[in-house]
């Protein structure tokens, strides 16, 4: 596995292919080898070599930032079977961290981790340490407190038949809050943050089912923001939605990060590419590769990885 503290900048890909790799990580024309580097190629090459300077610069600067989860030889087993192997990782405060990696390889299984969603699966086991802002979460937390605090929003919009306002009510209700006017500051400043309060303000008493898919998502990350987590974890938000509503989900899942740490599944490398700070990269319940998205995706250290990010396997 290759941490994000201990990755050499050794490539399989030169500095010039760099620039010419696509947010997907396709190469689309390799320069290695070239012989006769004209003016225009070693003005590609002189960024090149900038634009890898700087993402090394952020990743020295990743290092010195708060760690939000600190994750040390996690294992997980459902019965016999071994989905998650010896994970080590740190999560960063008020960064996006993307989870990728072909289907079955662990993401999600990972990502449940981090608010013990997976702890009711029957024959789960868990070994191995996993702390939330220095707190063992197994034994210094409560499942339910933790869960106020990593929040999660789900594959498929998931509201509630119930009004749009209920929906987001819904969380600070459990939380005791019954006060009528402290409700619609709750209901009003969690909709405004998940970028739908122009679109439901007129309608908040009619049912959330009514609402398009793109629509019913922001309304549920509306409904998570209600009950102030610190965490919001995202498990493939947007694989049920058409593209402009993927990029309103995108554009907002940015703009919560400088009030959230996040962390998303993604099947969507362009996606990963676009919105992430760090990548990990799962392979068979294995961590392969873990580091900033840019180096991710135009220097990996493993083959593995390049394969995957442009496409050749998964
Ligand atoms: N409840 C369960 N009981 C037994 N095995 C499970 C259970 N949930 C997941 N698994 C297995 O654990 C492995 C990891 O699954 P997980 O859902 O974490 O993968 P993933 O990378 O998120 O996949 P996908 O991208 O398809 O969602 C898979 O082999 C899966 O079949």
């Amino acid at each position: 596995m290759t941490h994000i503290t201990t990755q050499t900048t050794s490539s399989p890909l030169s500095p010039t292919t760099l620039l010419s790799t696509t947010h997907s990580g396709a190469s689309t024309s390799p320069l290695v080898g070239q012989s006769t580097i004209s003016s225009h190629d070693a003005l590609t090459e002189a960024r090149a070599k900038n634009f890898l300077k700087d993402n090394i610069a952020s990743r020295e600067a990743a290092a010195t930032k708060t760690k939000k989860f600190s994750v040390s030889n996690l294992n997980f087993y459902y019965g016999q079977f071994h989905a998650l192997k010896n994970i080590s990782m740190d999560i960063t405060s008020h960064e996006i961290t993307a989870f990728i990696g072909p289907s079955g390889c662990g993401k999600s299984t990972f990502l449940k981790t981090l608010n013990r969603m997976n702890d009711l699966e029957e024959g789960a086991r868990v070994e191995g340490s996993l702390y939330l802002d220095g707190l063992d979460i197994y034994h210094d937390i409560n499942p339910i407190d933790l869960r106020h605090r990593v929040g999660m929003v789900f594959q498929q919009p998931n509201p509630f038949p119930k009004s749009i306002y209920d929906n987001v009510a819904f969380g600070p209700r459990l939380q005791g809050i019954t006060k009528r006017s402290e409700l619609d500051d709750i209901v009003e400043t969690s909709l405004r943050n998940a970028s739908i309060w122009n679109e439901v303000k007129d309608r908040l008493h009619k049912s959330a089912l009514g609402l398009s898919g793109g629509q019913q998502q922001r309304l549920c990350i509306a409904r998570t923001l209600a009950t102030k987590p610190e965490v919001i974890l995202m498990d493939e938000p947007t694989s049920a939605l058409d593209p402009i509503a993927t990029a309103k989900i995108e554009e907002l899942v940015m703009t919560l990060k400088d009030r959230y740490t996040i962390v998303i599944v993604t099947h969507n490398m362009q996606q990963a590419a676009r919105i992430s700070d760090k990548t990990a990269f799962f392979f068979l319940g294995d961590l392969i590769e873990y580091d900033v998205t840019n180096i991710m995706f135009t220097n990996p250290a493993h083959a593995q990885t390049e394969a995957y990010i442009t496409g050749r396997f998964g």
